[in-house]
């Protein structure tokens, strides 16, 4: 459906930014005129520029820079621009800019619709023939700037807007947003069947969305150690800490479990998304009594190194999710995941097979799961292999760059 808002008219006859303009945009992170993973064996068939928020390096960017590092084996360059600068561009900067280029486009507020034009000028400069944009904001973003370049635009559906967040407004705000953005967009890609279901709910064409499911690489870092019933259990939450990943349910979990004698400790990787929920959880860790069973680490640019001190992978979100990419991490890492019964987690992790399902905020009911695989009523072994066999066999990186250069194919008329 075509969008005929006044004001994109009305935005459509500006003058492009000056090409220096562009240049100073990119030169600070442009980091290679090829991507090195682009060899002459390799045809390039399309060019797609991802417009991406960029502010932490989450599960969406997580998905991004797979795509960057693997699309161009499937003949398709993957480029970034970042409305919302932060620790996107600086991850890619430390990889050496192997998962493609980087531009900015720096919105100075929600609706400061100036990014757009520079995405076109990119889109110009660069000779994009495809947009991706994977939040509300960067939809927002998108959809104008598809219709000042006249490229289609692919939208990439990581969460659902109206349940990201604690924050009844924003997640309004976005819902929203997303809502109208959509209006132009031409495929719709969702991480998980749940999300491609609340899509067609709401109205999208089922003919327009495709679910490409989350994947990873298949990693299996060495083990020195295998857990034994009775002894020592180490858990791990990795995420970035925000109130609806829950990790007050698996300390209150932990709680119960101390209190049977099971020594089980909590490592936390990731960094805390504000001071204020850091010092609520550091509060409730102190009324707990687990301060001698929590280890704290931060964020990490080093994940797989992680997982490997880690026995179980422990994720208890509330609500939200896609398909989290740390489920899929833990499992290449052969580490059972114990999680909830949320959005698309059920669709990677079958409950008693390759890792543990609750039903969300119920820690005396995550307790008994953690409980099964400690005590040894579950075997350790088993389900870990269950775990990686999965990942390897059905959520790769490169499964996942596969489907999403056929939705660019097929919507480019490349066969
Ligand atoms: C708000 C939003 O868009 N949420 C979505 C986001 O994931 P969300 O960011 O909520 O969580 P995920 O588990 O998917 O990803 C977290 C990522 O951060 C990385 N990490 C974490 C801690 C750390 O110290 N270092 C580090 O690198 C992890 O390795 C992982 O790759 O994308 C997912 C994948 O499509 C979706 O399932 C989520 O619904
Ligand atoms: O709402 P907004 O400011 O564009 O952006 C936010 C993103 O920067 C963030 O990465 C995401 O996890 C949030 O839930 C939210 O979408």
């Amino acid at each position: 459906m075509k969008m005929t808002h006044s004001w994109v008219e009305r935005f459509r006859d500006q003058p492009p930014i000056e090409q220096t303009m562009i240049d100073s945009i990119t030169s600070e992170l442009a980091t290679s005129d090829l991507n090195p993973n682009v060899g002459p064996n390799k045809p390039i068939v399309a060019k797609v520029l991802h417009v991406i928020n960029g502010e932490h390096f989450a599960g969406a960017e997580r998905v991004q820079s797979h795509l960057g590092r693997c699309l161009p084996e499937f003949g398709i360059t993957a480029d970034f621009v970042c409305i919302k600068p932060g620790k996107f561009p600086q991850v890619l900067k430390e990889n050496g800019g192997d998962w493609g280029r980087c531009h900015l486009a720096k919105m100075q507020n929600r609706f400061d619709l100036r990014s757009a034009f520079r995405v076109r000028d990119l889109v110009r400069a660069y000779r994009y023939d495809l947009l991706h944009a994977h939040t509300p904001r960067s939809a927002m973003i998108a959809s104008v700037a598809s219709r000042l370049s006249g490229i289609p635009w692919v939208y990439h559906v990581h969460s659902p807007a109206a349940r990201d967040s604690s924050n009844r407004w924003s997640n309004r705000i976005n819902d929203n947003i997303e809502k109208l953005s959509l209006y132009g967009c031409s495929h719709l890609i969702t991480v998980s069947e749940s999300l491609c279901c609340e899509a067609i709910a709401q109205g999208a064409d089922e003919r327009k969305v495709t679910v490409v499911h989350n994947g990873v690489p298949t990693i299996r870092p060495e083990r020195t150690r295998v857990p034994e019933p009775g002894g020592r259990w180490v858990l791990g939450m990795v995420a970035l800490m925000r109130p609806r990943k829950g990790l007050e349910i698996v300390l209150e979990a932990l709680a119960r479990l101390a209190r049977e004698g099971l020594d089980v400790v909590l490592r936390i990787v990731g960094p805390f998304e504000t001071d204020a929920y850091q010092s609520e959880i550091e509060e409730l860790i102190h009324r707990l009594g687990l301060e001698n069973r929590i280890e704290r680490v931060g964020f990490t640019s080093d994940v797989p190194a992680e997982l490997v001190k880690m026995d179980a992978m422990v994720l208890p979100s509330l609500y939200g999710e896609g398909l989290p990419m740390v489920v899929l991490e833990a499992m290449a890492a052969a580490v059972p995941v114990i999680a909830t019964r949320v959005e698309g987690t059920p669709e990677a992790v079958n409950d008693g097979v390759e890792g543990l399902l609750a039903e969300p905020r119920d820690p005396i009911r995550l307790a008994d799961k953690i409980r099964t695989l400690v005590s040894g009523e579950i075997d350790w072994r088993t389900m870990s292999e269950a775990a990686f066999r999965r990942q390897k066999g059905c959520f790769s990186d490169r499964a996942m760059a596969k489907a999403t250069s056929d939705v660019y194919r097929k919507l480019l008329g490349l066969g």
